[in-house]
Order: structure tokens, then sequence, then C-alpha cells
């Protein structure tokens, strides 16, 4: 059986962090606010793993309120997700996603974080998608004060 997940998630922007995206540390005035290392980009694909597999969201297996998880790099947690997700039979088929960001630029960094990606799961490449857009200046996104993350994924059993 093949089945759909989908994962979205906000992180706000502030100085003093690092901007961290698809495990890549990009060089940036401010950073993302989170529990974790708060890669909002790994955090959106992890819901669509779990939610493909119906195992709920990232929230009910690292607590935000569980010190284990303070300052995580949000790739260890992908790795556990991917572990979890085979150990219930499933393979990752594909997995798409979408940063939306006004700034800074992120293109350059696109297949650094497709490679983390798929390194971390155990897949080829092309097995993993990431795109970047801005909101035009609209919203929350588009005024800088955080940034988005939505993706999508395709598990179908072994
Ligand atoms: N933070 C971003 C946002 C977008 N890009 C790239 O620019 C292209 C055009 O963006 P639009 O918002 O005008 O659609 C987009 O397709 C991305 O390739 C980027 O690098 N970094
Ligand atoms: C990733 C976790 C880990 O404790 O913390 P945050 O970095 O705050 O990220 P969020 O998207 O709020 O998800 C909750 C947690 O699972």
């Amino acid at each position: 059986m093949t089945r759909v997940g989908f994962g979205y998630d906000v992180h706000g922007l502030t100085e003093g962090r690092k901007l961290i995206l698809g495990g890549v540390d990009i060089p940036h005035s401010e950073g993302l606010m989170g529990h974790s290392d708060a890669d909002v980009l790994i955090h959106a694909i992890m819901d669509a793993l779990l939610g493909a597999a119906a195992l709920g969201d990232i929230g009910r297996h690292f607590p935000d309120t569980d010190m284990r998880y303070k300052g995580i790099a949000s790739v260890k947690l992908l790795a556990e997700v991917g572990k979890l997700v085979g150990s219930r039979g499933y393979d990752i088929g594909n997995i798409d996603a979408t940063i939306v960001a006004q700034k800074p630029k992120l293109a350059p960094y696109i297949e650094q974080m497709t490679q983390n990606i798929a390194r971390v799961l155990d897949l080829e490449p092309g097995r993993v998608n990431v795109k970047a857009t801005t909101t035009e200046g609209l919203g929350f996104a588009g005024r800088s004060e955080g940034i988005a993350a939505y993706a999508v994924s395709l598990i179908s059993s072994v």
C-alpha cells in the first residue's frame, strides 16, 4: 500500500541564532528560534513522514519539554524518524518540500540540503527535492519575521 503524508512548520527569526536549513549552516544575520536547532525544513519533512505512517507528529516523539532535544541537530531526529518508518515496514518513495523565506537567497544551498536529507534517510538523491520561494514581501515570511516549510512524502509497504 502507498500512503501520502504532509508536514508544515514555522519558526520565528531572531538575532543571535544560527540559521540551519536542511542541516546546512547558512550565513545570515538571523537564525530560527526553537528548542532544537529549529531546522524548519527538516521538521516539515519529519511530520510528512510520520503523517504518512500514521505515527503522529514530531512533538509527540520529541517533546520540546525534554532536555535531551535542547539544541539538538534536527537531522539526528530525522534519522530516528527514518528508522521508525522503516521499522513499521515502509520504504520512502519520495519527498518534496518548499521553504518559504523572503531572505536569504537559498538557491546556493539547496543541493547540499537535498544531499543531507537523502544521506540521513539512506535514499537515492533523486528521491528528495527541495525548493524555495519568497512570498513577494507578503505576510510574516515576507516581512522576514519567520520561515515556513511545507513537505509531502510518499511511503510504500515493503
Ligand atoms: N529565499 C529564497 C527564495 C527563493 N529563491 C529562489 O528564487 C526563485 C524565485 O522566487 P519567487 O519567490 O520569486 O518565486 C525561486 O524559485 C527559488 O529558486 C531562493 O533562492 N531563496
Ligand atoms: C523539534 C522539537 C524538539 O523538541 O522542538 P522545536 O525546535 O521547538 O521545534 P517544533 O517545530 O516546535 O517541534 C517540537 C519539537 O519536536
